[in-house]
């Protein structure tokens, strides 16, 4: 039997705990270790206005039960009873922070659903104040049903309040054991619509910015509006992409041509002159031409990032992402995925649970990446007509955003089977301080795009170039014997090559152009667009050597086929810079050879299935 009651001063990070301890305890603390672990347990005499004393333990800040550092786990097992270093505390000090409330009223509700007795401090309301914002602690305290007191810690200002509802709530509370499920079977969807709604109702006044916040919030956030408007915004994006990218694209494609034509009138008839303008010229620019497109994609993401709303659509994706049994901390990684796999694997650090981890990085690369979107707008832009199905939706937007939803519903199932097997493990939970809405900085958006045209121009200066003049090489030697009628890409060393790739991929209806592709693209995916430019331009049949690719591209190939080749790139894992990041990130060889392996699996299958069922369907 303990002398004094335990009360335990819990809350999100930054919400004023310390400070609040440090006024409340004074001199009388003592700083210790939790044994076993290194979060530093502080503890403290309060003493009551009758002179009985209290035990106050300052818990390290957390954003909610559902653990993700051992500074979280120490606070979620000490208010759980689950604690084998602490009892159970007698009653809690929620402490939150009045500028904050939306935030911080999520782990008080699922605080306040424990059962223990319950007291909050409405903490840092001169700070409120300073911004504009009123609260009232009475509609507060009606709406959560807990005593809610008003403080500014650092000013010592409201503590004797504090302290008479701490003794009435230790006095009537008796001890009961905590409703551990409670607490933790909302999702947060829920738990954050709740703490809006009663943040609302406390809010007496504040200005336009905050009213605006609140309002755009009720319907990012809303369960059904909510997914609706990301959803929205996603093919927005990408009927842009189609739409605002033709004319660049288009003045690039001519000032390629024009290049072309340039050295063609200076320089005399040869291999060389060959080599630069239809091997290294086409190449290069047969990617460059898709510049404008990944600058609309990267636009949009980094406004959207920039505006605040990136870490809602992260909140709307939680629930799902939890029925895979991943945390909603994934969500960020798995986002910049979209734009390269690369820096999405290297986000993956902010997930502590090892397992949780490697299953991100292992799904990673089934994210529609920018190095996919040449590719596909290569293949969509020949074979798909681009055909008005309702007011700016045509058919060639909608294919790129099913190739899209195709990634990530392929994620979705390897994360679902991989969780139940060979990353199994139990899940963390996932919470993140909502930011401010802003309107985005355009200098900053720039330099944004600005740092990514450079980082594609520069793959296309290098890693493009470099496989498009090895690959025209390959192709272009041995030369056939004169007059044998061979085609000199069969009869080339590459061709040869690609025969024996032809075997491998014939079964899932691809034909030879396209095994000559597969191999270079592995250094990166955009490289199949270059690689089948210069195929067709060693194998230009009538010469002339003015065939635009889409135009060999729809003589060549049939729509089931380049339905495969499509899914295909959704799937394969063609680049090396993704497969070295997960060597370096997970220390082996042993995740990225996995990886490598269940993705060129998913490629074949899922393309031969595509292609099967495209020439059964008669397309
Ligand atoms: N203006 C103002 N500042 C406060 C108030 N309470 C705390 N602060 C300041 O807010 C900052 C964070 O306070 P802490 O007490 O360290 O927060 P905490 O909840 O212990 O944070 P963690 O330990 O990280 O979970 C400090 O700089 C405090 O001085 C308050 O009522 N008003
Ligand atoms: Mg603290």
């Amino acid at each position: 039997m303990h002398a004094s009651p335990l009360v335990a001063l819990v809350g999100n990070p930054n919400a004023g705990k310390s400070a609040l301890f440090n006024a409340l305890t004074g001199a009388r603390q003592k700083v210790g270790n939790y044994p076993g672990v290194t979060v530093e347990r502080h503890s403290g005499r309060l003493v009551m206005d009758d002179g009985r004393p209290v035990e106050l333990i300052d818990l390290p800040g957390a954003y909610s039960l559902e653990p993700s550092s051992p500074d979280e786990r120490v606070t979620r097992d000490v208010v759980t009873g689950a604690s084998s270093l602490e009892r159970l505390p007698d009653a809690l000090v929620v402490v939150v922070d009045a500028a904050n409330l939306d935030n911080h009223l999520r782990f008080t509700l699922q605080l306040i659903a424990l059962g223990l007795p319950v007291v909050v401090a409405l903490n840092m309301v001169d700070l409120a104040e300073r911004d504009g914002l009123t609260l009232d602690a009475d509609v507060l305290a009606r709406e959560l049903g807990v005593p809610v007191i008003a403080t500014v810690a650092v000013r010592k200002r409201g503590l004797d309040t504090l302290r008479a509802a701490l003794d009435s709530a230790l006095a009537v509370g008796g001890k009961r054991t905590p409703d551990v499920g409670a607490g933790t079977q909302d999702d947060i969807v829920h738990l954050q619509r709740r703490a809006r709604q009663i943040a609302t109702a406390a809010t007496v006044s504040e200005t336009a910015g905050r009213r605006w916040a609140h309002m755009l919030d009720s319907v990012a956030l809303h369960p059904v509006a909510g997914p609706v408007l990301l959803v929205t915004i996603l093919f927005v994006m990408f009927q842009a992409v189609f739409t605002w990218a033709t004319v660049p694209a288009d003045a690039i494609d001519a000032g390629f041509g024009w290049l072309q034509d340039a050295i063609k009138g200076v320089m005399p008839d040869g291999f060389a002159r060959s080599l630069l303008t239809d091997g290294l010229i086409a190449g290069v620019g047969a990617v460059i031409v898709f510049l404008p497109q990944i600058l609309i994609l990267f636009l949009f993401i980094l406004v959207l990032e920039s505006s605040g709303y990136m870490v809602r659509a992260a909140f709307l994706m939680d629930r799902l992402m939890a029925t895979v049994g991943l945390s909603g901390r994934a969500f960020i990684p798995l986002l910049s995925s979209f734009a390269c796999a690369v820096p999405g694997i290297m986000a993956t650090r902010v997930i502590e649970d090892e397992k949780d981890r490697l299953t991100t990085i292992l799904i990673a690369p089934l994210m529609t990446c920018s190095a996919r979107w040449p590719v596909y707008t290569l293949i969509i832009g020949a074979m798909i007509p681009n055909m008005p199905l309702a007011p700016f939706v045509r058919l060639q937007g909608v294919v790129m955003f099913g190739l899209l939803v195709i990634g990530i519903a392929g994620a979705y199932v390897a994360a679902l089977v991989l969780r139940r097997t060979v990353t199994k493990g139990a899940s963390s939970g996932f919470m993140m301080e909502m930011p401010k809405y802003q309107v985005p900085r355009i200098g900053d958006v720039l330099i944004g795009l600005w740092q990514r045209a450079i980082i594609f121009l520069k793959r296309a200066g290098t890693i493009i170039a470099a496989t498009t003049v090895v690959l025209w090489l390959l192709l272009s030697f041995p030369k056939p014997p004169e007059g044998s009628g061979i085609s000199p890409v069969d009869y080339s060393i590459g061709g040869r090559i690609g025969h024996g790739i032809e075997y491998v991929v014939k079964p899932i209806g691809f034909n030879r152009d396209i095994a000559l592709a597969l191999l270079p693209a592995m250094a990166a995916r955009e490289v199949a667009v270059s690689a089948i430019g210069t195929v067709y331009a060693i194998d230009d049949k009538d010469g002339s050597g003015t065939d635009r690719i889409t135009d060999q591209i729809r003589g060549r190939w049939t729509l089931p086929t380049a339905l495969a080749f499509l899914m295909w790139f959704v799937f394969a894992p063609q680049c090396i810079s993704t497969i070295a990041v997960t060597r370096r990130e997970t220390n082996g060889w042993k995740w990225p050879l996995f990886m490598v392996g269940y993705l060129f699996a998913a490629a074949y299958i899922m393309a031969g299935l595509t292609y099967w069922l495209a020439v059964f369907a008669g397309l």
